[in-house]
């Protein structure tokens, strides 16, 4: 197999990376968001309150089952609630008013319980926001048709108290996002046709009549709609915290390793449903044993924190380091091909790894895998291989990357133009074949 062996440069290369400090209208919002929340959530992660855009794929999966098992309750709950109510209907309102709402109510419990036994298995987000378009749009429907239906009788006494109880949905349907871990985003556009319903069914009925009565009960649902976003993000807050603690490695605050395996898993996926690259670079510290046996371990531990600090701050939202063993990280690079994924690593070294007691500055030895370069089957393969290479690297001297070359034949991937942008960084870049 052909290697490049190259010392990592020290400037800072600039790349295809995203420049995260011009901030934009949505940094201004999420920072406001962050502030206003409690300190479950790192003010860097409060992007995600407000669209589901960049979350980590092991918190979308979750959320997304958490989606899916609590449309399928209120589902369950629906179905058997709903037909119950006709007795009420039969008592108290007029024929053939509750036969048409009877009929109305049976086709609402049938949707549900299709509802309940169908949106179970899958926990993609699409699927979970397809489940609980469905759960609210069955009722909103039920709402605007009842609504008509009653609005072309004159309902008094006990009947009218009823067709009062009807126009309370809306409010239990908004009320309702509450227990869901929802974006504000996610909540806006699944409460808008709820809202539309309304505000059309209460046009409807208008005729010139009660407007100002109308108009309060529009803003009490805009500010029941609005607690109800507030506890969404709570939830989702929450949410986001118990995943992140349950991934982090204790020490670092890095991803642990099971939660990283798990994220390169989803990661290799979408990379080949898509054809996208996914680069895995293994890094392993230089001598990290002398620091312990010369400064001690909590020197080590130091060293370990500050270095996983020092790269974190340097990654795109979606990039991913991992904590694989006792000095052995793992960074998982989505949709980055051999090239970028060089001038990723070409850039954490030229900011720094940080340093060791002695002073002198980190350095570690670094394999890279590319999936559509290495025509890596499984993502374990891609590990391996950037293992072996990370081990080729040690036995090259330490202090630098093997990455692969030549064999590519991915149009994705650019490996000769990444030799090329290498050899042109300072100081000189020393390239290998074997
Ligand atoms: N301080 C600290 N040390 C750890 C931790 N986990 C593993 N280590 C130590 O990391 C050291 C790894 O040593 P080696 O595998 O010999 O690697 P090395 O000294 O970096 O040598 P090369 O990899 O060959 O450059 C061992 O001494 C472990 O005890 C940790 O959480 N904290």
């Amino acid at each position: 197999m052909v290697y490049c062996l190259a010392n990592i440069p020290s400037p800072a290369c600039t790349g295809s990376q995203t420049d995260l400090s011009t901030p934009t209208p949505t940094d201004f919002l999420s920072r406001m968001l962050a502030g206003l929340l409690p300190d479950e959530l790192e003010r860097s992660d409060s992007r995600q309150l407000l669209s589901p855009i960049g979350h980590l794929p092991l918190l979308t999966t979750r959320r997304a089952t958490m989606i899916v098992n609590r449309v399928r309750l209120f589902a369950l709950l629906f179905a058997l609630l709903t037909p119950l109510w006709i007795v009420v209907d039969v008592a108290t309102l007029p024929f053939p008013l509750w036969a048409q709402l009877a009929a109305l109510r049976l086709t609402a419990t049938a949707a549900f319980a299709a509802l309940f036994s169908r949106a179970r298995g899958k926990s993609s987000l699409l699927h979970a926001y397809r489940s609980m378009a469905t759960l609210f749009a069955i009722p909103t429907l039920f709402y605007v048709i009842s609504h008509l239906l009653m609005a072309q009788h004159r309902l008094d006494g006990l009947s009218a108290a009823l067709g009062t109880g009807y126009a309370f949905l809306p409010f239990v349907l908004l009320a309702g996002f509450a227990v869901f871990p929802l974006t504000l985003l996610e909540t806006a556009a699944f409460a808008a046709p709820v809202l539309l319903a309304y505000g059309l069914a209460g046009l409807a009925e208008w005729g010139g009549s009660d407007w100002p009565s109308f108009t309060a009960e529009f803003w009490l649902l805009i500010l029941i709609t609005g607690v109800a976003a507030l506890a969404s993000l709570c939830q989702l807050v929450l949410m986001s915290a118990l995943v992140g603690q349950a991934l982090r490695d204790p020490l670092t605050g890095c991803y642990s390793r099971r939660s990283g395996e798990e994220m390169l898993a989803i990661q290799f996926d979408q990379s080949l449903r898509s054809g996208t690259p996914l680069s895995v670079a293994f890094i392993d510290l230089d001598h990290f044993k002398r620091v312990n046996d010369e400064h001690g371990h909590d020197a080590g531990d130091v060293l370990l924190k500050n270095l996983s600090r020092s790269v974190n701050s340097q990654l795109r939202g979606g990039d991913i380091l991992a904590r694989w063993g006792g000095e052995e990280f793992v960074l998982i690079l989505p949709s980055t091909d051999c090239e970028q994924a060089m001038q990723v690593l070409a850039r954490l070294y030229g900011t720094g790894l940080g340093e060791r007691p002695s002073g002198k500055p980190v350095t570690a030895s670094i394999g890279v895998a590319e999936r559509t370069c290495d025509h890596a089957p499984d993502w374990r393969t891609l590990v391996q291989l950037a293992d072996e290479r990370m081990y080729a690297a040690k036995h090259s001297g330490r202090n630098g990357v093997v990455c692969p070359l030549r064999q590519c034949a991915s149009e994705h991937c650019n490996s000769c133009l990444g030799r090329a942008a290498i050899t042109r960084q300072q100081p000189a870049v020393r390239l290998e074949t074997a």
